[in-house]
């Protein structure tokens, strides 16, 4: 008998190994699916009543503060997850960039309002990567210097336009963006921002940022919905939806029109859709109906992307001019030390103005643009520290709440990136991340310190005050929702008396 026990007992140990085994392994996985943590959900709607319509970064970056750098919500059942540090940006959307590449299923925007071609919103797979490659080509750090000789003329005759009418300074700067992207793209000449494409893609991004129903807000998480006949009851968001993908198409459609027109007649301008055009066009001359929609799809994105991002970062700059006008005077001390007062600051100037550069990153630290980036969504399930992260979650990275990780977020502070320099530069975050991040990158970055230094050499910026010598501006605030933006304001925009000579020679060159 006994004998027979010792015969079993490696069998025994064997299981009770096994059984270990996976209960250690049970109590692994148990204990990794723990999810961020984040607000209590209600049954049902999940958190849907506790995200605001506006001011959501901040909203955010509160719930950062309790919880942690992750932030896991769900709404009627999507999860969805904040991240509201830099390090877990990167960790996930930089370095785990494989899985978290995707875009969530934009029904309204991409199915029904026309978007469906657009690269901003495009699934991850074969067709995004042949949009990114498109752009890149043009849009390269090597490509973008190529467009030098273009950005200088915008400034000239933006600096121009602010000498003569100062108070329309936004106009100048929508102006700025978008000749410099529509020349690029198609090769047209923008001399007003009356201009019949300016007010297309204007029109094409009002309708389709103006706040939607919230039978429209729903369709993204019940698709069925968008079958509802235009006579039900809850349909308007149908109708509506319908107007805006008329004036999508036409954005898209009328510029590409011009050069595929232009290219017929022998007299296109080189630029973006005529290069991939020419590049794809079979010896008898035709194009692919696949290719022909993503040359269009991509150069119509480009313009809606890049227009009211620039004019964002450029407006902000001159408020934060207005507001700090110390921090203006050092930055015109250090250009009048270093470039003189006889031409406009070039690119080449950028290293030997270390000053400058604080001003121009402090700006974008203390209003990035696009405070919450685009929404990314992960291709598979995930784990992060410890946490579980569910296949199809919609991530966000809070930029804004990002550029607050430092001592006084709210006070403009330029002086920062030189006592510290273990500061991240907000170039690096404002972007976005991983293999979505902004492809236009360096142009905006070379328009926004070519604007900004030529404006700082040339003009005062100051507070516009009534009879009273009281602000005629009760506040200052910024605009929320995909873009942040400051709130219309007012200011005085007046030459520097040591530029007049410049001034003058430019006005002569018009
Ligand atoms: C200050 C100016 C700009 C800012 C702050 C900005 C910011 C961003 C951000 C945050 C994203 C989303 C990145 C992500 O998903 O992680 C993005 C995407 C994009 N941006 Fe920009 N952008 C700017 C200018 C431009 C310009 C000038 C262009 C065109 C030349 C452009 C074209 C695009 C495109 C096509 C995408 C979609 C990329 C994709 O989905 O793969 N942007 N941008």
């Amino acid at each position: 008998m006994p004998a027979a026990l010792f015969t079993w007992i490696p069998t025994m140990v064997y299981v009770a190994g096994i059984i270990f085994s996976y209960a250690v392994y049970y109590w692994y996985i148990s204990s990794r699916t723990t999810y961020p943590p984040g607000p209590k959900p209600l049954p049902l709607i999940g958190n849907l009543l506790q995200i605001p319509t506006e001011r959501q970064e901040e909203v955010f970056a509160e719930w950062g503060a309790q919880y942690g750098d992750l932030v896991y919500i769900n709404v009627l059942g999507q999860p969805m997850m904040i991240l509201n540090s830099l390090q877990a940006a990167r960790d996930l959307l930089d370095k785990r960039s494989s899985i978290y590449s995707d875009r969530p299923r934009f029904v309204l925007l991409s199915e029904m309002m026309g978007w469906k071609n657009a690269s901003t919103h495009m699934r991850y797979g074969p067709r995004f990567r042949k949009h990114r490659k498109f752009i890149n080509q043009t849009f390269n750090q090597r490509a973008v210097s190529a467009f030098r000789p273009l950005q200088e003329k915008a400034t000239s005759v933006l600096i121009e336009d602010l000498v003569h009418e100062p108070d329309a300074f936004l106009d100048h700067l929508r102006r700025f963006a978008a000749s410099t992207i529509l020349k690029i793209t198609y090769g047209r000449d923008v001399t007003s921002v009356d201009d019949q494409v300016v007010r297309l893609v204007e029109r094409a991004a009002s309708l389709t940022s103006e706040t939607p129903s919230a039978a429209g807000n729903l369709v993204d998480f019940f698709p069925i919905m968008k079958y509802i006949p235009t006579w039900a009851p809850f349909s308007a968001f149908k109708i509506r939806a319908e107007e805006v993908k008329k004036a999508v198409d036409a954005m898209m459609e009328v510029p590409f029109q011009q050069v595929v027109d232009d290219m017929n007649s022998g007299i296109a301008v080189p630029s973006y859709t005529s290069m991939l055009l020419e590049s794809h066009r079979d010896p008898a001359g035709s194009i692919a109906f696949e290719d022909e929609e993503d040359i269009k799809g991509s150069a119509g994105t480009l313009f809606a992307a890049a227009e009211d991002t620039t004019v964002a970062s450029l407006q902000t700059f001159i408020l934060a001019m207005l507001l700090h006008p110390a921090e203006l005077k050092k930055v015109q001390e250090e250009l009048d030390q270093v470039v003189g007062t006889n031409r406009l600051p070039n690119i080449d100037d950028r290293p030997s103005l270390p000053y400058l550069e604080c001003v121009l990153k402090e700006v974008l630290r203390w209003n990035a643009p696009v405070p919450l980036g685009m929404p990314h969504r992960l291709m598979g399930e995930d784990f992060y520290k410890d946490f579980y992260i569910p296949s199809g979650t919609t991530v966000l990275a809070n930029i804004y709440a990002i550029l607050r990780d430092c001592p006084e977020p709210d006070a403009f502070i330029p002086r920062r990136y030189l006592d510290d320099d273990s500061l991240p530069d907000p170039h690096g975050t404002i972007f976005g991340f991983g293999r979505r991040i902004c492809p236009g990158r360096y142009l905006a970055e070379s328009n926004y310190w070519q604007l900004g230094a030529a404006i700082a050499a040339c003009f005062d910026i100051t507070k516009c005050l009534d009879q009273n010598g009281q602000d005629v501006n009760a506040t200052y605030d910024f605009s929320h929702g995909f873009i942040r933006r400051p709130k219309p304001f007012k200011c005085n925009i007046k030459p520097r008396p040591e530029m007049k000579a410049l001034l003058d020679s430019i006005a002569s060159h018009k």
